[in-house]
């Protein structure tokens, strides 16, 4: 394929570029005064040749970076006209239900966005809609990352900077959510103290410090301003720039198949095939959330009305990805402890598990287990290795179902979070409800978890028959005897070697527990854990045919069939397939 290139030889298509190089254009002559000032050329020559892999999931990144991008553009554009200020004015905007009502100058200049700023509606709809995109985006890229095994090393770090981007992406979504003080924000506000406050000792102050005294005060609008404008996206801009900085800096993994290897990177240059096709990219996301945004309704304040703190709507639900935790604690029971006794023999110090686990600890250990997930499988895995080619999920079985399992955690107590609207729409008890979701939490993982793991299991199987034994034609023949069989056929090279493009799993196991002394061998109880999940993870797993199995297979099939064996040089000799023929992988080093 034209443009499509191999790492491996950037270094002379560099050189050539700049043997023949003529006498500089305007632009040319601008880039080399530039380049005599700050010497970036031998850097950017080398980066504009910098080569990315095409596969359709690695736009799912692209999609957080652009959405992004459009947020920090359309928060611009209402930072022009917000006005984050709780002083009460009386609204005289073009809105006639609300006119003459008393409210926040937050609440007030949102309206004046929404209804008196030309195209103010529109980027404040776009502006939510990319914030819901930039989440879910990340969710699924967050997803690709993992069961394709791409947070191996090198590129354990680039997952912590990327669970940081989340986590700070949700609270960015939530500190925009809170700023336009309507009904809803104000309520999110509220539990939001709750949940401060629910710390013991801590937990009063901390909120008497955020809220600057009682909740609400006036002092929050503003405060979560500042984090909204400047804090938080700084620290995000930070911290994307530090994510590509790292993805440059590793390569992009890519997915394994002819002529690709763990040494090399098989795709487009940056300039001008990627650029153009990221930069398309852009105008597709811009396109998208610009036509979500003109069409669809997101966030009517005006329907709310604006803050009060005696009144909550029915049916209140936070944006989507604050719907879990909302969730956990819908179905938390009421457990309190209370310590020491006080004046009148009233509790000193009430401890709100029902609080306190659904919403600070669950989460914190949510984010730490997705933090260490690549850590902990190195570990057991024993793994030091480099790894720049992607794995299948079914050829992770135990990673896979793992993924599937805590995202089946997460969507149950979703679900939980919407239990009122469940309740509603399908005339059920909300007492039911709860109980089931307190039951589904648990047995529901554990179920994906095992689903999964067959599935993966059993397509591994198919993978390993295909190869074996080639793939079902349809075609049934009639033997002499007269019984059926149905005609196999091998399956074309390329695959067959895409296919064999994987390791085999090492169940770790521990040598000896005790000495010849008979002395228990320090930390051996620790390697027996790890043995354990070691075997957890890889026992069942299918592994590849060795080659005499692919030999035989062939053999046996050359006989039966007229089979032609496609594989006979496969990734784990060391032989590499051209697209004509196999030949032994000389170092196509690149690193
Ligand atoms: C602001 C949010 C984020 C942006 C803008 C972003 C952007 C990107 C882009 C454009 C890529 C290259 C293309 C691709 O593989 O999709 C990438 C790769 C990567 N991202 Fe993210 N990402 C974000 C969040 C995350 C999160 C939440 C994680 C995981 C917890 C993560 C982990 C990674 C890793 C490990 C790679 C390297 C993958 C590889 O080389 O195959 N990123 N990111
Ligand atoms: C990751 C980045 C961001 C996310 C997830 C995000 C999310 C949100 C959300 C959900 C809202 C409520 C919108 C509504 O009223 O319906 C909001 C409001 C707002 N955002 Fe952002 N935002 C981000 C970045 C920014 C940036 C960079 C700026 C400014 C430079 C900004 C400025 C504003 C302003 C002024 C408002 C209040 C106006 C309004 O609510 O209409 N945002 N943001």
């Amino acid at each position: 394929m034209s443009g499509r290139i191999d790492t491996s030889k950037v270094a002379t298509s560099n050189k050539t570029s700049a043997a023949t190089a003529t006498k500089p254009s305007k632009v040319g002559a601008a880039a080399n005064w530039a380049d005599e000032r700050l010497g970036l050329a031998s850097a950017m020559k080398k980066q504009v040749r910098k080569v990315f892999p095409d596969h359709w999931s690695f736009m799912l990144g692209e999609i957080a970076l652009w959405s992004f991008v459009i947020l920090l553009l359309t928060g611009v554009f209402l930072t022009l006209w917000f006005n984050p200020s709780m002083g009460e004015i009386e609204y005289q905007g073009s809105y006639d239900e609300l006119r003459g009502v008393h409210m926040s100058e937050a609440f007030a200049s949102t309206m004046h966005i929404s209804f008196d700023v030309r195209g103010g509606l529109l980027m404040r709809q776009m502006h939510h809609w990319a914030a819901m995109l930039f989440i879910a985006a990340m969710f699924v890229h967050l997803m690709r990352v993992y069961f394709t095994g791409a947070f191996r090393k090198p590129r354990e770090l680039n997952w912590v900077v990327g669970c940081l981007l989340l986590i700070l992406g949700m609270l960015e979504g939530f500190t925009g959510y809170s700023l336009p003080d309507d009904l809803l924000s104000g309520t999110g506000i509220r539990a939001a103290d709750g949940f401060i406050k629910s710390q013991p000792v801590i937990g009063t102050y901390m909120s008497f410090f955020l809220f600057d005294g009682e909740f609400p005060g006036e002092a929050i609008i503003p405060r979560l301003y500042a984090v909204h404008i400047l804090l938080i996206p700084g620290i995000l801009l930070a911290l994307v720039g530090l994510h590509m900085v790292l993805l440059v800096y590793h390569k992009h993994t890519q997915w394994p198949g002819p002529g690709k290897t763990e040494q090399n990177v098989v795709g487009y240059p940056l300039l001008p095939i990627y650029a153009a096709k990221a930069g398309g990219f852009f105008f597709i996301v811009f396109g998208v959330t610009a036509l979500m945004g003109a069409l669809v309704s997101i966030n009517p304040i005006w329907k709310y009305g604006p803050y009060d703190p005696s009144k909550v709507t029915a049916g209140s639900q936070p944006d989507w990805y604050m719907g879990w935790p909302d969730g956990a604690l819908r179905i938390m029971p009421g457990w309190e402890s209370h310590l020491f006794t006080g004046p009148g023999g009233l509790p000193a110090v009430t401890i709100p598990w029902n609080v306190l686990i659904p919403i600070i600890i669950l989460p914190v250990v949510m984010l730490q287990v997705l933090i260490a997930l690549p850590f902990i499988e190195s570990w057991i895995t024993g793994d030091k290795r480099e790894h720049h080619l992607l794995q299948r999920p079914r050829n992770a079985p135990f990673r896979t179902a793992t993924m599937v399992s805590l995202m089946t955690f997460i969507g149950l107590l979703w679900m939980a979070g919407g239990n009122d609207i469940i309740a509603i729409l399908f005339d059920l008890s909300i007492n039911q409800i709860t109980y089931f979701n307190r039951a589904a939490v648990f047995v529901g993982p554990a179920i994906a978890f095992a689903i999964t793991y067959r599935w993966c299991i059993s397509l591994q199987r198919h993978d390993e028959q295909k190869l074996l034994h080639g793939y079902e034609t349809g075609v049934i023949m009639r033997s002499p005897e007269g019984g059926y069989s149905e005609k196999h056929l091998p399956l074309p090279e390329a695959q067959a070697y895409t296919l064999t493009a994987r390791e085999r799993d090492e169940v770790y196991s521990v040598e000896s527990e005790t000495d010849a002394n008979g002395v228990v061998a320090p930390g051996s109880r620790v390697q027996k854990v790890r043995a354990r999940l070691s075997a957890a993870m890889y026992a069942n797993n299918i592994q590849k045919p060795t080659k005499e199995q692919l030999e035989e297979a062939h053999h046996h099939a050359e006989h039966e069939h007229e089979l032609q064996a496609p594989m006979e040089g496969h990734p784990a000799d060391g032989h590499q397939f051209d697209g004509h023929r196999f030949h032994t992988v000389e170092d196509e080093q690149l690193r």
